[in-house]
């Protein structure tokens, strides 16, 4: 189903008028994949959401939020950081095949809907999501290049000073702090790397990284 949406430009040579020397040997440009999927990924409590929410304003393109079956937290709106959804209404999405991908971890199942995503690219040819490493590894499985994987990430201190401030529940700090060097791993695979010191520096950093991406 996903065909209609991947890229499939031809480019067709002009009319020759004369002989060309034989290109064949010279080495072929990649094409660029007309479908950008923005992913922000990286770790757990690093500003991602609020990252990819920003970033969805300024440049006018749509943050896909995920489903989840996780508990709402005290800070949390529905339909602003996650669409919340019981773990039936997930389980019927899952089994009318509605999720792009879809991932099981400790505190729920979480899943980026197909339906949005389409309307997304068919809109503005680009999307924005904020998914783990396996939703990574999917995309980019997906998408190619069109993945551009945005890797945020800040100190272990910073977590614990953020979630504090927040008031979080202890088990999710806990969770993020145990959670993070398997996290942390992957940084050096991304397209690009940042620390989130400073949310409006972080966005206007990434903007110039995806101008001329986009
Ligand atoms: N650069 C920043 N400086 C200080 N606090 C920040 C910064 N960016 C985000 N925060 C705060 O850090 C917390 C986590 O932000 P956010 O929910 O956007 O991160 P996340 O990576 O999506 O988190 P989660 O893993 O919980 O989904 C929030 O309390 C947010 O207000
Ligand atoms: N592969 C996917 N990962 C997702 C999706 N939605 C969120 N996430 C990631 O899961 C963890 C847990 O988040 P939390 O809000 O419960 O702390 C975090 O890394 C998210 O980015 C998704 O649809 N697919």
């Amino acid at each position: 189903m996903w065909d209609w949406l991947k890229t499939s430009k031809t480019t067709h040579g002009k009319p020759e008028t004369k002989a060309e020397p034989d290109k064949s040997t010279e080495p072929v440009p990649a094409e660029t994949p007309e479908l950008k999927i923005i992913i922000i990924t990286g770790t757990s409590g690093s500003g991602r959401k609020a990252t990819a929410k920003k970033l969805s304003t300024d440049l006018g393109i749509p943050y896909v939020l995920s489903y989840t079956t996780r508990a709402k937290r005290p800070n949390e709106q529905d339909g602003e950081h996650y669409h919340f959804v019981s773990t039936d209404e997930f389980q019927a999405m899952a089994g009318r095949d509605e999720f792009y991908e879809a991932v099981t971890l400790e505190r729920g199942r979480y899943g980026v809907s197909k339906n949005e995503l389409n309307q997304a690219l068919e809109k503005r040819k680009a999307a924005i999501i904020v998914v783990n490493w396996d939703g990574v590894q999917t995309f980019r499985r997906e998408f190619g290049q069109g993945a551009i994987r945005i890797f945020l990430y800040v100190t272990k201190d910073d977590i614990r000073l953020r979630q504090e401030r927040e008031a979080a529940p202890p088990e999710v700090l806990e969770e993020y702090l145990r959670n993070y060097p398997d996290q942390v791993i992957h940084k050096k695979e991304s397209d690009y790397l940042l620390q989130n010191i400073e949310p409006s520096v972080t966005v206007d950093k990434i903007k110039a990284f995806l101008h001329d991406k986009l």
